[in-house]
């Protein structure tokens, strides 16, 4: 989830504007969420579980099949955390819902995951401003069972802090969003999906694998910073990894010179095409302005 930071929780930042608790963090209380909220889940599970096999990637599946992630209940993050700790050291904190950026980039610089508390109203199922339970836990979580997206979130949340001082904070959140929320893998000779954002989204799950009008373009870091996104409807390119590794790599480039050079250069239309794109498929020109999934 990479929205800009409008949509803070006005209860998070207290009255006084700070938080509770300087790293945003509060306790889950699951035993007070209602029924209608367990209920709430447990649509949105089964409606992605219905449509992810054969959609999602391996890593996904898998991790979805290692944690305590049931259909009808929200999950509680103490559970998740002991699972996660012992496989790749990670753990899920609660917050409100977004926090600023140096908060959010410490936590995961920590492998503390900050997963909201809240879970979307009835109402909300299909669109959502900001991250929810059902997009964090649901979306994110599965894939911090594998080392590789394990160790290029924390490498990103340690990339976050630098950026902020380089004044690149745009250029990364980039890499972040056409990666972590909508990125798309090979596997198998077919295009698999890793993004939490599209993951969490029914409708988007779909069509950015179905569509004819996204672009799906192989990952290129200097293309990818370029590149502006949108969060209010589904993404326009989708950027494609050879395999999930190629994340390590990723992580071990000193992105300081790249975001000089990219700095440099105008950026992008999130439909831009340019002549040397490794181009997977060409969307085509007309825009299938569907009801607007779950930015991520
Ligand atoms: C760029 C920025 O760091 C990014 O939008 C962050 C901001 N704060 C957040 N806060 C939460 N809880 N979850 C998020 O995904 C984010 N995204
Ligand atoms: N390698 C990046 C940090 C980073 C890691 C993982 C993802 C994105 C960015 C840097 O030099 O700042
Ligand atoms: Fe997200």
């Amino acid at each position: 989830m990479n929205a800009p930071q409008t949509a803070l929780h006005g209860w998070a930042a207290g009255e006084a504007g700070r938080p509770a608790n300087p790293d945003w963090t509060i306790p889950q209380r699951w035993e007070s969420y209602t029924p209608k909220e367990h209920a709430t889940w447990a649509t949105l599970y089964r409606r992605q579980m219905a449509l992810l096999p054969g959609r999602a990637c391996e890593a996904f599946i898998d991790g979805m099949r290692r944690l305590p992630i049931e259909a009808d209940r929200i999950p509680n993050f103490e559970q998740l955390s002991e699972v996660l700790m012992r496989s790749t050291g990670w753990q899920v904190v609660a917050v409100p819902g977004l926090v600023p950026d140096e908060v959010f980039f410490d936590h995961l610089a920590h492998r503390r995951f900050p997963a909201g508390q809240f879970i979307r109203r009835a109402d909300q199922l299909d669109y959502l401003q900001e991250p929810d339970v059902f997009h964090d836990v649901f979306g994110h979580v599965p894939m911090l069972m594998h080392p590789v997206m394990a160790d290029f979130i924390q490498a990103y949340g340690v990339g976050g802090l630098r950026a902020q001082r380089l004044g690149a904070l745009e250029m990364l959140a980039r890499v972040y969003w056409y990666t972590v929320e909508f990125g798309l893998v090979r596997e198998q000779g077919a295009l698999r999906i890793f993004g939490a954002g599209i993951v969490s989204s029914a409708a988007e799950s779909v069509f950015c694998l179905a569509s004819s009008s996204p672009h799906r373009i192989g990952f290129d870091l200097p293309r990818v910073m370029r590149t502006r996104y949108r969060i209010d409807d589904f993404q326009q390119t989708y950027f494609v990894l050879d395999r999930l590794d190629d994340l390590l790599r990723l992580a071990e480039i000193d992105f300081a010179p790249l975001y000089q050079q990219v700095a440099a250069l105008p950026a992008l239309a999130p439909d831009a095409v340019l002549p040397d794109d490794a181009i997977i498929t060409r969307g085509d020109s007309h825009h299938h302005r569907a009801r607007p999934p779950q930015p991520a």
